[in-house]
């Protein structure tokens, strides 16, 4: 069976993207891993399925892979890659569009000059519900990891679960090292993307993010969005942040309370092919 694709990126953050709604087909979970592979396959960092909603009142439905296989909740830059996809394809007329993803809604603004504006909703802070083993609420938590000690994490989910770290200098951060020993913690039931944060500023970050499933990638958005909420708690940043990743910046608005948390940044198409699955 064959499938066109379209290869995007957003930041560096890069996506295989297959219209299941004009195309007939399917890919099985077990061979996302060797699509992803970046000598044996197409290469990406996740795959995004783009297909027919399952509820009256949204545009699409948003299906999220890591390069793993594993089908998780949510991906910012996927989300900003989708709003572009969808419109540059034909498949919608419009600018803004709502999508269905595992966890809830998600809105999508095309502005005039080519960044997407994403309404990631409410960040969710109840441990349970991220999850994460704390028995209540707290800004920040001590969390003993194997192999390195007690750190201090802030818990947020975006959709998807997030860890996120303060550290002096993120070029000297211990990304790898560090993220491959949280990611897997007991203490998050579903494994977690772990964000290393170096605060510039009240309104400037720099951040670098081990993704669940992927490894360190070139930028993550509901990394963004996480980095932000978890420093506007503990008290280092306020409302408008400018989040600089290796691939480039995005700007994180969230004011706070039940506020939800807008992201706005690029995404950038690169090619388009097909592929027997
Ligand atoms: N790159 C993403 C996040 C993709 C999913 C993540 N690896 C997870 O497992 O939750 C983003 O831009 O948000």
């Amino acid at each position: 069976m064959w499938l066109k694709f379209s290869k995007m990126h957003g930041l560096g953050n890069d996506f295989m993207v297959v219209d299941l709604v004009t195309q007939n087909g399917y890919i099985r979970s077990d061979k996302v891993a060797q699509l992803a592979d970046r000598h044996l396959g197409v290469g990406f960092d996740q795959l995004l399925l783009v297909e027919r909603p399952t509820r009256p009142d949204v545009d699409f439905r948003y299906r999220i892979f890591n390069a793993d296989g594993s089908e998780v909740e949510n991906c910012g830059n996927g989300a900003r890659c989708f709003a572009r996809f969808v419109y540059d394809q034909h498949l919608t007329g419009k600018r803004s569009i709502r999508v269905e993803t595992a966890t809830g809604i998600m809105q999508l603004q095309l502005t005039d000059d080519k960044d997407v504006v994403v309404d990631m909703g409410k960040p969710v802070l109840t441990p349970s519900q991220i999850p994460f083993t704390a028995p209540a609420f707290a800004a920040e938590y001590p969390v003993q990891v194997e192999g390195i000690g007690e750190v201090m994490i802030g818990a947020v989910s975006m959709g998807n679960p997030h860890a996120v770290l303060r550290v002096d200098d993120i070029d000297d951060a211990p990304v790898d090292h560090w993220g491959s020993l949280i990611e897997p913690h007991p203490a998050f039931p579903n494994k977690v993307n772990v964000g290393f944060m170096q605060v510039i500023n009240p309104h400037e970050v720099r951040l670098r993010v081990f993704e669940r499933g992927v490894g360190e990638t070139l930028a993550c958005g509901t990394g963004a969005c996480a980095a932000v909420v978890s420093g506007q708690l503990r008290g280092w940043l306020e409302p408008g942040v400018k989040v600089t990743l290796p691939g480039g910046e995005l700007w994180i608005d969230w004011d706070g309370d039940q506020g939800h948390v807008h992201m706005t940044g690029p995404a950038t198409p690169v090619f388009e092919g097909r592929m027997n699955v």
